[in-house]
């Protein structure tokens, strides 16, 4: 056998051994060592008071919404593989003229962005906190039913449902507090460049009803803010309207962002004031002040349009806002654009009549439904832990 043909021959040998190795350990089963898949949800959300106040210190009410969710699923593999999505990675087009429609309506990114930055973001954190991670690699995919990018934490709830899976298949759950897991999920999507706040991984985190405080005295003692978990049963029938209208939170957020740090005081002011919608929200929560609660509802959304402007807002979602208005519901946006939740104060028959206005202007309305709290016993040990 020459050199070249003996080198090749020892190749073919190796990748042999290698495919062997990895047929026998790609074999599952309880009574082999292949651990099982391991999938999590993470649902959509909606900012019911006090929102964008949680990007500038403020405070919000958030509902974990049960109508759409975000699934991410790890399985033990060989390499470690971000696999990208079908339909939101899509990287094969029909035409020239596809691909551009597509960039022009969705952007340029999918999930797997995401995927990857709370990989590096977990990893990071578990180094410096001296938690170990076992060897083993895993493949990480990914699906979503939460219309994109519109404003119901698509983002978040992708990066929520990762790391709930990273959590397990390291075996470190008990090892991350679960008010710092929100820090984590913000953390992947300022790796990418993301403006925003913390409401969205919070409500992902803990599900159900939360009332929560960044002040900067908490965010500063605490590295994270005050988060008090309230009973669902006190939230009024709720609606969510949305169009698929997809806008960049990030995009959005960033003028006002540079202006509240510029010291603009309109934009300080007015921030302060839509924190303290959410202090007095609770409050009308507890008490089932209904009627307060419509009112507070309604000047979230005037103060945003303030200090956003129209432009940056977008037509479109201001007349979502409008139309739920103008059968008398109270309505705000979920959260920076593209859905809005809306209060019926008069009942059923102002329900019918929001149902049929928002059929005329072509727009999507369901009832909210909430998730029960998502933390089990070895999260909530977490919470009391030093
Ligand atoms: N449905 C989705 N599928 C895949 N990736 C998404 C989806 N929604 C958001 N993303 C990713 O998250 C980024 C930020 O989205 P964002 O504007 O925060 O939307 P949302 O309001 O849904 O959180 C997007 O640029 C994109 O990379
Ligand atoms: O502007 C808002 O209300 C929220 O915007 C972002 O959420 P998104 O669902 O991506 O629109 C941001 O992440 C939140 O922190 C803001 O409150
Ligand atoms: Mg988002």
């Amino acid at each position: 056998m020459d050199y070249k043909t003996r080198k090749m021959h020892d190749s073919n040998e190796e990748s042999d051994q290698k495919r062997r190795k990895a047929d026998i350990k790609m074999e599952r089963g309880p009574e082999k060592n292949i651990p099982p898949p391991i999938e999590h949800k993470a649902y959509a959300r909606i900012g019911l008071l006090g929102n964008p106040s949680d990007v500038y210190d403020g405070r919000t009410v958030s509902i974990s919404l049960a109508n759409f969710w975000a699934s991410v699923k790890l399985e033990p593999s060989d390499d470690l593989v971000i696999a990208p999505h079908p339909t939101h990675d899509l990287v094969q087009f029909k035409s020239l003229g596809h691909l551009v429609d597509r960039l022009k309506n969705e952007g340029y990114y999918g999930g797997v962005r995401l995927l990857m930055a709370i990989c590096k973001v977990f990893n990071n954190h578990c180094k410096d906190n001296g938690i170990n991670l076992h060897e083993g690699n895993f493949t990480l995919s990914y699906d979503t039913n939460i219309p994109r990018q519109t404003g119901l934490s698509g983002s978040s709830a992708i990066v929520c449902a990762a790391l709930s899976c990273l959590l397990d298949f390291y075996k470190v759950r008990h090892l991350v507090k679960v008010e710092v897991r929100p820090n984590l999920i913000l953390s992947a999507e300022k790796e990418l460049g993301i403006v925003a706040g913390l409401q969205d991984r919070v409500a992902q985190v803990y599900g159900g009803l939360v009332y929560m405080d960044f002040s900067k005295t908490y965010m500063d003692d605490l590295g994270h803010g005050k988060y008090i978990p309230m009973d669902t049963n006190l939230l009024p029938p709720l609606h969510l309207i949305y169009a698929e209208n997809p806008s960049d939170s990030g995009k959005v957020h960033s003028t006002v962002r540079q202006k509240w740090l510029d010291g603009d005081k309109f934009i300080i002011s007015s921030m302060e004031e839509v924190a303290n919608l959410a202090l007095e929200g609770r409050a009308a929560l507890l008490e089932k002040d209904y009627a307060r609660l419509a009112r507070l509802m309604n000047r979230n959304f005037d103060l945003r349009r303030r200090m956003f402007g129209e432009d940056a807002l977008g037509a479109l979602n201001i007349e979502m806002v409008e139309v739920a208005r103008r059968v008398g519901a109270a309505s705000k946006f979920t959260g920076s654009g593209g859905a809005v939740v809306a209060f019926c104060p008069d009942g059923p028959s102002q329900v019918k009549l929001l149902e049929d206005v928002c059929k005329k202007a072509g727009f999507v309305v369901q009832p909210v439904e909430v998730v029960p709290s998502r933390l089990k016993e070895i999260d909530l040990k977490t919470l009391l832990s030093k």
